[in-house]
């Protein structure tokens, strides 16, 4: 095992350009993406943005037209033998034979790459098929289905984990059993990089995210920086104007909008202590913290498609 201690993933100037019948699609227009060790990190933009062409390179499957790539400090294409095994990928469906159970199709993977059989139960386990595992994989839902490919990935016992946008196509239900074994595989220490364009979904499970748009970095950081600590409270209480000149007087900063008021604190408790000792009772007082989607929407706004320009 290396002690490598940088970044797991790491671009610089990354840029692919396609060959279109009109000239050139600019695809990734000078990309820097640094992913650390650990957790789950989101890759996300609007559709077009150049997260899959991003991916694709990484793995060596698309060369780019400049720029730099390094995974586990390891210049790639170049040096991608010393360190494919270390990487899991899913990037489009992998075939399974339909009749044979999600186990079966497992093991014989498992053995082509000279993997114990034992990797197979921790695999099945991790993304939570056990019990179904000797089903036959045409039985299997979307979902299902889903986390039998990323159990396949599992099988090498990556270090990194690579998921271009793993809901898609899956209902509500398909899309929290992923979720889950995602958050579960970056809990247990492996890094994951997931792609999407659904914010919400991501929030929920990713620590650090990158914001790309028109094939650049838009914003990039731990995801609870990117979203600032929550310091704005909505407040709802028996006498908004009074309370108004309660707060302000006490140095809060406070905006009036209909029946509510919008104060500005780190510390909530101060604004039912100023009220109640001045006998306005709190009916409500709610965080009104940014939740990722609409930082992206601001980010990302005016994009028809989020592609590339020249
Ligand atoms: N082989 C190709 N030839 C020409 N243009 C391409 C090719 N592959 C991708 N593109 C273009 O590059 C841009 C980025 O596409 P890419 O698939 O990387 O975006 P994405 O962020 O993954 O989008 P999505 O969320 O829709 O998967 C798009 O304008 C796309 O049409």
């Amino acid at each position: 095992m290396s002690t490598f201690s940088g970044p797991v993933v790491e671009t610089s100037g990354l840029r692919k350009e396609y060959a279109v019948r009109r000239g050139t699609r600019v695809a990734v227009a000078g990309l820097d993406l640094a992913v650390e060790a650990g957790g789950v990190h989101g890759f996300l933009g609007p559709n077009g943005s150049g997260k899959t062409t991003t991916i694709r390179m990484l793995l060596g499957l698309a060369r780019p037209t400049a720029g730099t790539m390094r995974l586990f400090g390891e210049p790639v294409p170049e040096h991608l033998p010393r360190v494919v095994g270390r990487v899991g990928a899913v990037v489009e469906s992998p075939k399974f034979a339909p009749h044979l159970s999600g186990r079966r199709n497992l093991l014989l993977l498992s053995r082509s790459i000279g993997a114990p059989d034992s990797r197979v139960d921790a695999a099945v386990e991790t993304v939570g098929l056990t019990g179904r595992d000797r089903d036959r994989y045409r039985t299997y839902s979307l979902g299902m289905k889903q986390r039998l490919a990323i159990a396949a990935t599992l099988l090498k016992d990556p270090a990194l984990l690579i998921l271009d946008e793993p809901t898609n196509g899956l209902d509500p239900a398909g899309i929290r059993e992923v979720r889950d074994t995602i958050r579960t595989l970056g809990e247990a220490g492996t890094t994951v990089l997931l792609s999407s364009h659904i914010l919400a979904e991501v929030q929920q499970v990713c620590t650090a995210a990158t914001i790309i748009g028109h094939g650049r970095v838009l914003a990039s950081g731990r995801v609870d920086q990117l979203l600032g600590a929550a310091t704005s409270h909505r407040l709802r209480c028996t006498d908004p104007h009074a309370a108004a000149g309660v707060l302000r007087t006490a140095g809060l900063a406070v905006t009036t909008d209909e029946d509510s008021l919008s104060v500005e604190t780190e510390d909530p408790a101060a604004i039912t202590r100023l009220l109640a000792a001045r006998d306005i009772w709190v009916r409500e007082l709610v965080p009104a913290r940014q939740d990722l989607e609409t930082y992206f929407l601001s980010l990302t706004a005016g994009d028809d498609d989020g592609q590339a320009t020249r």
